[in-house]
């Protein structure tokens, strides 16, 4: 019998780092590993490294070919040597609140940078993070010679011929690239770090970028939005909830976003089509705060929440543990209101995880409202989908079922697809089965999504 040929799919996201390696021909998850990363918004890019290395050392020799997704917008700044500047801001850390008003505003107001650069740039973006860098830390800004993704970054160190390579998807969630012209503009980052920093090379959709020391082929990897859409294979009208730190509603679309309201992020995918998305600051930690608040583990904090009453008695929770960026209120706080004397630890856990689903729900609804369609599957994805009370109160809040595919790692599986490709030299990615999974279903609670939005409105009219 011939000898099968594997493909390495990694994910390097928020709170670890996953490796899985997978058939190249059918896409069978053949093998496992995970390495943590340390906690905080600004990380050193060694512990990635680290990570990666820990979670990939003995599945790597055994790759044809391998690929890097990563969490996506994080600032990683290379010196002359490509060593890390300064440890790397991240996605979820809003400093950079003020610096990307000033960016739309430099830009032309919200219209004309959705324009330019695919999205109204918020404290994520990775621009508004250089300016923020040049302003308070100029010796860190002046020591810079290239500005990296943290997948750039860590397909950087695979990579024998040294090369520093992104793609589009990653790319496009800078605010120093175009969507609709599909290259750089150097000059937002140049402007924003106060000299022209060097930016990776694009890679094509597909690629092979190079090879690692072992002999593998390189991809060029992506943001991890990018990979959980390709490792699902989502198709036009579906949409994905990820619920990682982060939490994520998004589609795959033929043009790109220019949503100049700012709700919706315009990136572009990793197959050359596009990718709009709305994104929270606080996803799954919300559960994990709600079960050390209670003292008890996931298990049982799910069924606290599923033994409370839909409403939680009159409980509202507000999930804004980090800032929030859906809608863009960098400086909130969570809130917890309509407490009264008898609250129940059941319809405390019950009023945070509502809370959490209402603010997915706003996402999403935001994203299909842009796309102009009525959605097709409503897929989730990510570690907080394993909890069954998410799941449930979720599918209550947006009163539509949802579908819970039965694989896992959608990421590092997108990952490994991309690999496949780029081992294979095809114009298309492998086709590989869609995983299949249980529908969840759950009756209707239009009056949970009202209390939650007239609460909102309540602490931050107009947002
Ligand atoms: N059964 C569960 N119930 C609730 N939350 C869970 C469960 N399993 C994992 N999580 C949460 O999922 C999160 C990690 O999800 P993951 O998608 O790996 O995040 P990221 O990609 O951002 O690193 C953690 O906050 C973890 O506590
Ligand atoms: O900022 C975004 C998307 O724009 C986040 O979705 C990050 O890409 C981090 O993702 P997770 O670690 O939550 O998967």
């Amino acid at each position: 019998m011939p000898e099968k040929t594997y493909v390495l799919g990694v994910d390097s996201s928020t709170q670890s780092c996953k490796a899985l390696l997978v058939e190249a021909e059918t896409g069978r998850v053949v093998e496992t590993r995970r390495a943590d990363h340390p906690g905080g918004t600004e990380v050193d890019p060694a512990a990635w490294r680290a990570a990666l290395e820990e979670a990939t050392a003995d599945l790597l020799p055994r790759a044809a070919a391998v690929s890097v997704a990563g969490q996506q917008h994080g600032m990683v700044l290379l010196g002359e040597r490509r060593e890390p500047v300064r440890p790397a801001l991240l996605w979820n850390d809003t400093r950079s609140a003020h610096e990307a008003e000033e960016l739309t505003e430099r830009l032309g107001g919200p219209e004309r940078a959705a324009r330019r650069v695919g999205s109204v740039p918020v404290a994520s973006y990775t621009a508004t993070k250089l300016a923020w860098t040049r302003r308070n830390e100029p010796e860190s800004a002046r020591r810079t010679r290239a500005v990296a993704l943290p997948h750039d970054y860590l397909t950087l160190t695979l990579n024998a011929d040294d090369e520093l390579v992104t793609d589009h998807g990653d790319a496009s969630g800078t605010a120093y690239y175009s969507p609709a012209d599909r290259a750089w503009v150097p000059e937002i980052a140049e402007e924003a770090l106060g000299h022209a920093p060097r930016l990776p090379r694009l890679a094509e959709p597909g690629e092979a970028v190079g090879r690692t020391r072992g002999g593998a082929v390189l991809a060029a990897g992506t943001g991890d939005n990018m990979g959980a859409a390709l490792g699902l294979g989502l198709r036009p009208g579906d949409v994905a909830l990820s619920m990682g730190t982060s939490a994520v509603a998004m589609m795959v679309a033929d043009s790109p976003a220019e949503d100049s309201s700012g709700s919706v992020s315009g990136f572009c995918d990793a197959t050359g089509r596009y990718l709009p998305l709305a994104c929270t600051l606080n996803g799954a930690p919300v559960m994990d705060l709600g079960r050390r608040l209670l003292g008890v583990g996931q298990e049982e904090f799910s069924e606290l929440a599923l033994a409370g009453e839909p409403g939680a008695g009159g409980a509202v929770f507000l999930p804004y543990l980090n800032g929030e960026r859906t809608p863009n209120l960098p400086d909130a706080t969570a809130q917890l209101g309509g407490v009264v004397g008898d609250l129940s630890r059941e319809n405390l856990a019950r009023a945070v995880v509502e809370g959490l689903a209402c603010s997915v729900r706003e996402a999403m609804d935001r994203v299909v409202g842009h796309s102009g369609g009525e959605p097709g599957r409503v897929l989730l994805i990510g570690g907080g989908a394993r909890s069954r009370a998410f799941q449930r109160i979720l599918a209550g809040v947006l009163g539509r079922p949802l579908e819970l595919p039965d694989a896992e790692e959608f990421v590092a599986l997108g990952a490994a697809r991309q690999a496949a490709w780029a081992l294979s030299g095809d114009e298309e990615p492998p086709r590989w089965a869609a995983a299949e999974g249980e529908t969840v279903e759950a009756p209707a609670r239009p009056e949970v999504f009202e209390a939650y939005l007239r609460f909102r409105e309540t602490m931050h009219p107009g947002a």
